[in-house]
C-alpha cells in the first residue's frame, strides 16, 4: 500500500502565514502538522508516499523532508498546478499510485487515534474498494457528512442544510485503483472543482462496496488560526512532549509542570508553568510562559506574559503591557514596546496581518 497527502491548496485562511510558508509546515508543539501525519502513516506500515504540492511550495516540502530517508519513508513529490479539487489530487498522482491500493490523507488534518484498524480493515475485505475515516460531529451541516447503514457507505453528501447523519468525513480515505474510474466519470462541481465525494458517489451508484471506519477521538482539520492554537493545547497535552530541560534556569526562576526547554536556552527570572515547549537558543527574562505555549528557536522573550499560543523562530517580544495569548505569532515578527515620544502605535504588518487589542 501506497499513501498519498494532499498539500497543494491555496491555504487562504491561513492568511498571511501562509503567503510565507504551507500550513502543513506550521509548526505545532515546535513540529511541522505534516510531520504528524508522517508519523501515523509510517506506523501503519506504509513506508512509500507522494506529497502533493504547489508549485509555489514544493521547495519547502523538500526542505523539510526531502526525499523521506531521514524518517525511514520514501517520498516523491507531485506537482498540482492549481488546486482543482481533491480528486483531480488523485488523477495526477495515478502514476505514483500504479495498480496499489492507497491511503489519501488531508495533509492539513491531525488525528491522535491510530489509524493501524483502519487500515487493517480495508486490507482484509478485499471487496471493500474504498473506506472513509468518520467521526461523529456536533454540527454535521459544516462537514461532508456520510450516511451509514449496516457499516456500509450509501451516501455521502457534502454540507447538507438538514443532515441525514452526524458521521463527518474528516480526511482520511482508502481507495483501491476502481477510484480512478471514479474520477473519470465525474465533472467539477459549482465551485469548479473534481470532488472526491462526487468520485466516491460514483462507486456508490455503481454498486462497488463503500465502508466506514468511525473514530471517537480527537482530531481536528487545521485549516484556520483557531484549529492550529486548539490543536497545539491538545497536543501538549496529550504527552508528546517530556519533561527535558537541556537549557538553563537562575536560581530566581520557577519551572512547574511538564516542560520542554532546548540547548541554549537561558530562563532568567522567569515562570515557566506547563504544559510548555520552548526551543533552541531562547531568551526568557522577566517573563511568564503560561500553560500551553510553543516557542520556536531563537526567540527573545523579555517582561511579556505569554499564554495558549505559538510562537514562531527568531521572535522578538519585548515589554510588552498586555498579555499574549491565544496567538499565532509567524517568524521574525517584533513586538516591542519602547519609552519614545510621542505614545503611539507603530505598524509594520504584512497583508492580511491582524493585531487584536482585548481591553
Ligand atoms: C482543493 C485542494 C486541496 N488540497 C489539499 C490542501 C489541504 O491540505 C487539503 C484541504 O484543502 P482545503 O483546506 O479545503 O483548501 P486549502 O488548503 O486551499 O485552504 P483554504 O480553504 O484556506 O484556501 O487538501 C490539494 O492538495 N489540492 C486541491 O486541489
Amino acid at each position: 500500500m501506497k499513501a498519498l497527502i494532499l498539500c497543494a491548496g491555496k491555504g487562504t485562511r491561513l492568511r498571511p502565514l501562509t503567503f510565507t510558508i504551507a500550513k502543513h509546515l506550521i509548526p505545532i508543539a515546535n513540529k511541522p502538522v505534516i510531520y504528524y501525519s508522517l508519523e501515523k502513516i509510517k506506523n501503519a506500515g506504509i513506508e512509500e508516499i507522494g506529497i502533493v504540492v504547489n508549485p509555489e511550495n514544493i521547495k519547502d516540502f523538500q526542505k523539510f523532508i526531502g526525499n523521506g530517508n531521514h524518517f525511514g519513508l520514501k517520498v516523491e513529490y507531485i506537482i498540482q498546478e492549481e488546486p482543482k479539487g481533491l480528486a483531480h489530487a488523485v488523477w495526477i498522482s495515478k502514476d505514483f499510485v500504479g495498480d496499489e491500493d492507497f491511503l489519501m490523507y488531508l495533509g492539513d488534518n491531525l488525528i491522535l487515534d491510530n489509524i493501524n484498524p483502519f487500515v487493517e480493515e480495508f486490507e482484509k475485505d478485499t471487496n471493500l474498494q474504498a473506506s472513509i475515516l468518520l467521526s461523529p460531529v456536533k454540527d454535521p451541516s459544516r462537514f461532508g457528512i456520510a450516511v451509514v447503514k449496516n457499516g456500509e457507505i450509501v451516501q455521502v453528501i457534502e454540507k447538507p442544510k438538514e443532515p441525514p447523519s452526524n458521521l463527518a468525513i474528516i480526511g482520511l480515505y482508502l481507495f483501491r485503483k476502481t477510484i480512478f474510474e471514479g474520477i473519470k466519470n465525474i465533472k467539477p462541481s459549482w465551485r469548479g472543482e473534481l470532488e472526491i465525494t462526487d468520485a466516491i458517489g460514483y462507486l456508490i451508484t455503481n454498486d462497488f462496496k463503500v465502508k466506514g471506519h468511525i473514530i471517537y477521538g480527537w482530531w481536528k482539520d487545521t485549516g484556520k488560526p483557531e484549529d492550529l492554537i486548539e490543536a497545539n493545547r491538545k497536543i501538549l497535552d496529550d504527552s508528546y512532549i517530556k519533561h527535558e530541560i537541556k537549557g538553563v534556569s537562575d536560581s530566581s526562576s520557577d519551572i512547574q509542570g511538564r516542560v520542554s526547554i532546548g540547548e541554549n536556552t537561558e530562563i532568567i527570572n522567569s515562570t515557566i508553568r506547563g504544559p510548555v515547549i520552548i526551543g533552541k537558543n531562547c531568551v526568557v527574562k522577566n517573563s511568564y510562559i503560561g500553560p500551553y505555549s510553543s516557542i520556536g528557536n531563537n526567540v527573545i522573550v523579555e517582561n511579556c506574559e505569554i499564554q495558549n499560543s505559538i510562537i514562531m523562530d527568531n521572535v522578538k517580544l519585548l515589554n510588552l503591557p498586555y498579555p499574549i495569548d491565544s496567538s499565532l505569532i509567524g517568524k521574525h515578527v517584533q513586538i516591542v514596546e519602547s519609552e519614545k515620544k510621542p505614545k503611539a502605535m507603530r505598524l509594520v504588518i504584512g497583508d492580511m496581518g491582524k493585531v487584536e487589542i482585548v481591553r
